[in-house]
C-alpha cells in the first residue's frame, strides 16, 4: 500500500502541489489523471523520494527490500546496452541479485525475450517500457509508479502493457499507481481514479462513479440503426452504422433493450467522455 497525505510542493512562486492526498492499496491499480502541468510527475517524484515535499507524509507498507519502484516520464535505459546488460547494471546499482537466473526472471516477468542481444536502442517503445518496468521491479517493490506509461504506444502496445500491469497487480499483489492525461486508457484499467488539476486533487473515487458524471452521450453501433424510427432524430456518427445519443446510463440501457425487442443487434456501445466536465466536477 502506498499513501501520501497533505503533500504540498512549490517551485519558487509556483504551487505545483497543494495538500494532495492519495492512496492505493496492495493489488489495486489506481489512476492519476490530469492535463499537462497538473502536477502528476511532481507527485510521483515525491512519492519515489526523488524530490522532497515542502510538507506532507508518505506511508509505504509491504514486503520487499525496496518498497517502491517506478518510471518517471520515460524509462531511463542505456541505449547501447542490451536488455540483459541494462538489467545487470541496474541490479548492481541497486544491490539486487544480478546473476543470470535473476536477470532471466526479470525478463520473463515483463515478457521480454531471453535471447535478444542487440542494443536496447533498437527496441520498440513498448519493449522499452517493459524493460523500464523490469528495472523498476529488480528490487521486488510492493508499489509501482508508472508516469504516462502508454505515451507513444500503438493500440496493440497499449493492450499488451495493460495486460502486464494487471498481472503485476494480481500475481504479485503490487499497488500500482499510473498517471495519464488520457482518461479513456485509465478507465478500463483502474479501479480508483484521482483527478488532479493545477496541483489539487479535484475528485477521487471508484472509476465508474467518477466517469459516470462525465458521460453525457453514448455511441451505439449496429446494422440498420438508421432505419429505426425512434432513432431518426439523432445524427449518424462516426459513420452510417453508428449513432450518437445524448442519454444517461439508465436511458441508454432502455434504448438498447427497446432495440433488441425490435431484433436490432448492437455491436458496440461506447460512452463519450466530456473531459472538461472531469476537471469541473465536485468531489464524489
Ligand atoms: N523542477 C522544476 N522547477 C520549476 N517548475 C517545475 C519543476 N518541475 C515541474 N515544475 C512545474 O510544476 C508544474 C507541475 O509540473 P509536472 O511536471 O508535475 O506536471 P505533469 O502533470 O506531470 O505534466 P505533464 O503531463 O506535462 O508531464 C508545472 O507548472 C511545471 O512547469
Amino acid at each position: 500500500m502506498i499513501s501520501g497525505r497533505n503533500i504540498s510542493k512549490s517551485y519558487g512562486k509556483l504551487q505545483a502541489l497543494q495538500n494532495v492526498s492519495i492512496a492505493c492499496n496492495s493489488g489495486e491499480i489506481c489512476g492519476l489523471v490530469g492535463a499537462n502541468g497538473a502536477g502528476k510527475s511532481t507527485l510521483f517524484k515525491i512519492l519515489l523520494g526523488l524530490v522532497s515535499a515542502d510538507s506532507g507524509t508518505i506511508t509505504l507498507q509491504g514486503e520487499g527490500a525496496k518498497k517502491i519502484g517506478g518510471i518517471i516520464e520515460k524509462p531511463s535505459l542505456y541505449p547501447y546496452l542490451s536488455a540483459r546488460e541494462n538489467l545487470r547494471v541496474f541490479a548492481k546499482m541497486q544491490n539486487a541479485a544480478a546473476d543470470n537466473k535473476a536477470i532471466d526472471e526479470a525478463l520473463l516477468q515483463v515478457g521480454l525475450s531471453l535471447d535478444r542481444e542487440d542494443p536496447s536502442r533498437n527496441y520498440s517503445m513498448g519493449m522499452k517500457q517493459r524493460l523500464g518496468i523490469a528495472v523498476a521491479l529488480l528490487n521486488k517493490p510492493s508499489c509501482l509508479l508508472l508516469d504516462e506509461p502508454f505515451s507513444g504506444l500503438d493500440p496493440v502496445g497499449i493492450q499488451a502493457l495493460k495486460k502486464l500491469i494487471v498481472s503485476l497487480a494480481k500475481d504479485y499483489g503490487m499497488a500500482i499507481l499510473i498517471s495519464s492525461h488520457i482518461v479513456e486508457v485509465l478507465s478500463t484499467l483502474c479501479s480508483k481514479l484521482f483527478v488532479i488539476h493545477n496541483g489539487e486533487i479535484l475528485q477521487q473515487g471508484p472509476t465508474q462513479a467518477i466517469l459516470s458524471k462525465c458521460v453525457k452521450s453514448y455511441t451505439l453501433c449496429g446494422n440498420d440503426l438508421q432505419k429505426v424510427s425512434f432513432l431518426k432524430k439523432y445524427s449518424a456518427a462516426p459513420h452510417a452504422n453508428c449513432i450518437t445519443i445524448p442519454a444517461s446510463a439508465t436511458e441508454i440501457s432502455g434504448i438498447i433493450f427497446k432495440l433488441s425487442e425490435q431484433g436490432i443487434a448492437i455491436t458496440s456501445c461506447t460512452p463519450r467522455l466530456d473531459v472538461a466536465q472531469l476537471f469541473k466536477a465536485t468531489a464524489v
